[in-house]
């Protein structure tokens, strides 16, 4: 395979990978810091037979022409595939493959921490002791249990399982979800299959961990904010566009929900400006779910096998079709 070549897109994909992929391919890597933008990206397709894709530029017809009709593998170190344009992959005969399951865990811890953190205020907790409000008081800076409450996930994949798996441990009393059909998963854990309308007006901790697709673009908007109630709380670790920020700001603002905690927004990077910043009720992370040091290493492994697998001519791990 020595003549193959692969093009990394990005400079900091761990160093596993690399090892891996340049045991057997000559490497072409996108150097450029913090990171290759789409033209650094283009410029160093033309004639690559796989691509490792690390970036959040949009994968599409483009890319695969620069790269030339000798590209039939493309392996993604990500789960959400919102920024590959996946129909036209799969029309060209591109094997295509992505990193779930080994990302679930680390995206579930942060799916609790956002519930609790949110739950217990800790937006305004941190907030009150830098601005010297910080009082005694019996009725001061009460949050909401997570103990024996209503969990609904909007999704129940492999990152919904882990977290109703972890949350298990917390006392939750009640679990619901759900999706396109019931799932013998669900059964497992002890979850309810529910309609997506009877799930919002019935948990205390809404959580959406579903894909975005153009049926969960904007799922969550004002219409729904008013249904849910009003000391329930969203927790967002998917993609920013599944929630209609603007609908979502009036919503905290107004007290229509308690809080919300969001490890995805639109844009990312968020604007400094955002009013998302200014609110005392939400909790926010900038898109780390998977950022530990163990499973970005396991997503760029996958990544680098599945590559080797599909230049083989080998099923690979993760295929996304
Ligand atoms: O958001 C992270 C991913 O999709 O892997």
């Amino acid at each position: 395979m020595t003549e193959l070549k692969v093009l990394i897109t990005n400079h900091e994909v761990p160093k596993v990978a690399i090892d891996l992929l340049g045991e057997k391919c000559t490497l072409i890597i996108n150097e450029e810091k913090p990171y290759a933008n789409r033209e650094q990206i283009l410029a160093k397709c033309p004639g690559v037979d796989a691509i490792f894709w690390a970036s959040k530029e949009r994968l599409d017809a483009e890319v695969l022409d620069k790269a030339g009709p000798q590209m039939k593998v493309v392996g993604c170190m990500s789960a959400g595939l919102d920024n590959v344009d996946v129909e036209t992959l799969k029309a060209r005969g591109i094997k295509l493959s992505n990193t779930p399951v080994v990302l679930n865990d680390a995206v579930a811890d942060v799916a609790v921490l956002l519930a609790l953190g949110a739950a217990r205020r800790i937006t305004e907790g941190r907030r009150a002791i830098e601005q010297g409000t910080w009082r005694y008081g019996v009725q001061w800076q009460l949050g909401r249990d997570i103990s024996g409450s209503t969990v609904g996930i909007v999704g129940l994949g492999g990152i919904g399982q882990a977290i109703v798996t972890k949350l298990t441990k917390f006392g939750v009393s009640k679990f619901l979800y759900s999706g396109h059909k019931e799932k013998e998963e669900g059964k497992l854990l002890n979850a309810k299959f529910v309609t997506f309308d009877e799930l919002i007006k019935e948990s205390d901790f809404v959580i959406i961990a579903c894909p975005l697709t153009t049926e969960t673009k904007g799922l969550f908007n004002a219409t729904v904010f008013d249904k849910m109630k009003n000391t329930s709380i969203l927790i967002n670790i998917a993609r920013g566009g599944i929630v209609v920020q603007n609908d979502l700001v009036e919503a905290l603002q107004q007290k229509k929900i308690f809080a919300a905690g969001l490890d995805v927004m639109t844009p990312e990077p968020l604007p400094r400006d955002s009013p998302l910043l200014k609110l005392d009720n939400v909790v926010l992370l900038p898109h780390i779910g998977s950022a530990t040091i163990g499973t970005r290493a396991a997503m760029a492994q996958l990544t680098a096998q599945n590559i080797l697998m599909g230049l083989g001519g080998a099923p690979m791990f993760t295929p996304v079709y």
